[in-house]
């Protein structure tokens, strides 16, 4: 077909989901991600593990690393108070556009930064006027992350930052999850939960590579 998955999800989030509404937005991707086609959205049960963490660190600057199509953008924003800034980066300028328009349909304001996280985030205090962030929602390429936590570190996290990262036993990030568990720099929770859209009713298509699952 001529148009890309997240292309399929942002029309089907458009024909949908109230304009202004965040919660209708996210159920939107989550029904079409779960009944139509797979997609590597953090999804509804992991969400609820981000929403509870969001609602308890109540941050004042955010940074996410790996927009995708902007749901756990939405999922962050739409907790935030009035006055908080998120900022996302995405190396991907496709995904960078349709999550720019998936948030804007959610009637929330997110700074979108297109690049690669390694060239963006030393340039992040310069380019941004801001000291370090509360709170860091890590979902990008699984084997950047504990390269670019290591460059977070590098003056952009205070005593206090929460870092939350998806998938590090499905697909997995082995290195990042031994470094945080073994820094004296962190405490370390893990959050059991399952890869997104697995509990399948419907038909739908599951993603052309067999995703390995991990049974926690
Ligand atoms: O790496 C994959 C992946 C691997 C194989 C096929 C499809 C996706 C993936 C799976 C679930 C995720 O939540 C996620 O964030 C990713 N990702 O790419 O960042
Ligand atoms: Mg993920």
């Amino acid at each position: 077909s001529g148009t890309s998955r997240p292309v399929r999800i942002l029309h089907h989030v458009q024909k949908v989901a109230q304009y202004g509404d965040a919660q209708s937005v996210l159920s939107a991707v989550d029904s079409y991600c779960s009944k139509i086609e797979w997609a590597m959205n953090v999804g509804d049960l992991k969400g609820q593990i981000l929403d509870a963490v969001v609602l308890e660190t109540r941050p004042h600057y955010v940074l996410e690393l790996g927009t995708y199509c902007g749901y756990s953008t939405v999922r962050i924003a739409r907790l935030l108070p009035p006055g908080a800034r998120l900022f996302s980066i995405e190396m991907n300028p496709q995904y960078a556009q349709v999550a720019r328009e998936i948030i804007q349909h959610a009637g929330l304001d997110v700074d979108i930064l297109v690049g690669c996280t390694s060239d963006l985030i030393p340039q992040l205090k310069k380019k941004l006027d801001i000291e370090k962030f509360d709170f860091v929602f890590i979902d990008h390429w699984k084997v950047s992350y504990l390269r670019d936590t290591k460059l977070l570190e590098c003056d952009l996290l205070r005593p206090g930052s929460v870092l939350l990262a998806d998938n590090v036993t499905c697909p997995g990030a082995p290195d990042y999850l031994h470094y945080m568990r073994t820094s004296p720099r962190y405490e370390s929770q893990y959050f059991p939960s399952r890869l997104e859209y697995l509990s399948r009713g419907g038909g739908g298509a599951l993603p052309g590579i067999k995703l390995l699952l991990n049974v926690t």
